[in-house]
């Protein structure tokens, strides 16, 4: 019997892909008013457990109820059970207004038919906006929006489908706030908590602890398929959290960056234009590591295109090591000695049909050719072991980028360019939907990086982690730079200031 207080009950679930079980007796239960953190490393199942509630995988066992009333598995309609999931990319049409991409998600075709439809739907949506405290205008397009207005819109889109059909409602959340600054992500979390204070039960799933600590009542912990711990948010701190997901404890979570000896500068960008930067003047020294930073749309994201070949410089002028260059092309860039993890990894960094083997050689490819024949077994081996130092799992280097857990994906890109020794390292939001554990092994490898001579530069939102590994930040308003913040006076609330200043 399910005690009825539970918004979300998940019981003893088992799901196997090929005999092989990824989730082993998972229990979940979210009440209603609660926001719930399903937290693990990356493959533990966290996204596994999401699709079987979603219908996309058919548990071999277990039970799920929501508000006291038992599915039938697999879920068919989960919207009509009060289940909806948010996930990160949102898929929003960006040349479309807020309203058609709202309509379009619920009855598009009846849209077009019913002008009288529209004006009832655009008041529905109103007032939903006027509920949760939003300020978007329906007839805006989706392009002109920031990214925290757009992650909110997938939450209210959710919200809206489930209005009329069902009384509790139960809000999954698939990392909402990956891809947002601090500043834009808070948005974002005071939204999930005014949603659960409906009585909804909401899960949260997130790799950014700080977040959590702050967002969550209780957490969920999986390792492995199982679940390591379940219990309320203020008996766990981060050190304990990162325990149950790996089973052994991290003492130093992130690494200091090296020590700077008078070295000599290998980056150097002066007024360089292009895209949303219109001027940056920066010098990175061999060794040293550079934070970039800014509220989203200040230019800073598109510092790795510009510096990489992708954006066309418009203005200004780059040197590496002393020799002006200028980049037609992304391999010009590559030959120059520049390497980018891009921070869209499905997008720009990996061929998500190809296995992590052929994703991580590409680059290198004529490196295991010999009379004009691929040496396969050379090539298996070289991937076999780089895929082994950033410990992908599984250790299957045989298996398509797809079928990899998202942190696993960003592993093989990590990997694909780090084998490059590049001599300025561009990367962009590093450690973005990857675990803190793997997030710190590679957050090791950058500062790794930069010991053995390299220029490293770090695009990213993520304020904690820019504090941490950076010698020093520079935050980016309005397609300049607008303050550097040296190690000695780097915090948080530094970082935080100066980004709204
Ligand atoms: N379609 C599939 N076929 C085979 N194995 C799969 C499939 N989908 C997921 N897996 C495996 O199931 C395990 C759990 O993956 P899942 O995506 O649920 O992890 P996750 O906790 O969501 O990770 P992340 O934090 O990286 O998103 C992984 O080992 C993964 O490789």
């Amino acid at each position: 019997m399910t005690a009825p207080e539970a918004a979300l009950d998940v019981s003893r679930l088992t799901m196997r892909f090929d005999g092989v079980t990824v989730l082993d007796e998972v229990s979940l239960r979210v009440r209603p008013g609660e926001v719930h953190a399903l937290l693990g490393l990356n493959g533990s199942g966290k996204s596994t457990l999401v699709k079987c509630l979603t219908g996309v995988h058919t548990p071999a066992a277990g039970t799920v109820s929501t508000f006291g009333r038992e599915l039938d598995l697999p879920v068919r309609d989960p919207g009509a059970h009060g289940i909806a999931v948010v996930h990160q990319d949102a898929g929003f049409v960006p040349g479309m207004t807020v309203l058609e991409n709202l309509g379009a998600s619920t009855s598009y075709g009846a849209r077009l038919l019913g002008p009288v439809r529209v004006a009832a739907e655009a008041a529905g949506y109103e007032e939903l906006f006027r509920q949760l405290g939003l300020h978007v205008p329906l007839h805006a397009k989706v392009a002109e929006l920031s990214a925290a207005d757009i992650a909110m819109l997938a939450v209210v889109r959710a919200l809206h489908v489930l209005e009329a059909e069902h009384g509790g409602r139960v809000f999954i959340l698939d990392e909402p706030t990956a891809t947002l600054g601090r500043a834009e992500a808070e948005v974002v979390l005071a939204l999930m908590r005014r949603i659960a204070a409906t009585g909804a039960g909401v899960v949260f799933i997130g790799h950014r602890l700080k977040e959590v600590f702050a967002a969550c009542d209780r957490a969920t912990i999986l390792r492995g398929g199982r679940v390591a711990h379940t219990g309320p948010i203020d008996e766990l701190d981060h050190g304990l959290v990162v325990q149950h997901m790996l089973g052994a404890r991290v003492a130093n979570f992130f690494p200091d960056p090296p020590e700077l000896a008078g070295s000599g500068v290998v980056l150097r960008a002066r007024e360089l234009g292009g895209g949303a930067v219109s001027r940056l003047s920066l010098e990175v020294r061999e060794g040293e590591i550079v934070g970039i930073t800014g509220l989203l749309g200040m230019g800073h994201e598109t510092i790795p295109a510009l510096l990489a070949g992708e954006i066309a410089p418009v203005s200004g002028s780059l040197e590496i090591d002393g020799a002006e260059r200028r980049f037609r092309h992304p391999a010009d860039a590559i030959r120059a000695g520049v390497g980018r993890l891009p921070a869209d990894r499905l997008r720009d960094g990996c061929w998500a049909e190809g296995t992590a083997r052929e994703n991580l050689t590409l680059p290198l490819l004529p490196r295991f050719f010999r009379a004009g024949r691929l040496r396969g077994r050379a090539e298996a081996e070289y991937a076999r072991e780089r895929l082994r130092e950033v410990r992908l799992h599984p250790a299957d280097p045989e298996r398509t980028m797809a079928s990899f857990s998202g942190g696993n994906q960003q592993k093989v890109v990590f990997a694909k360019w780090d084998q490059l020794d590049p001599r300025v390292f561009i990367v962009h939001e590093p450690t973005q939907g990857v675990d803190p554990a793997a997030g710190h092994e590679l957050l090791e490898r950058v500062v790794e990086r930069a010991r053995n001579g390299a220029a490293v530069v770090v695009v990213s939102g993520d304020h904690e982690q820019l504090v941490e590994i950076c010698h020093r930040v520079i935050v980016m308003v309005d397609g300049e730079v607008d303050a550097e913040i040296l190690r000695e006076d780097l915090s948080e609330e530094a970082l935080l200031l100066a980004c709204s200043n």
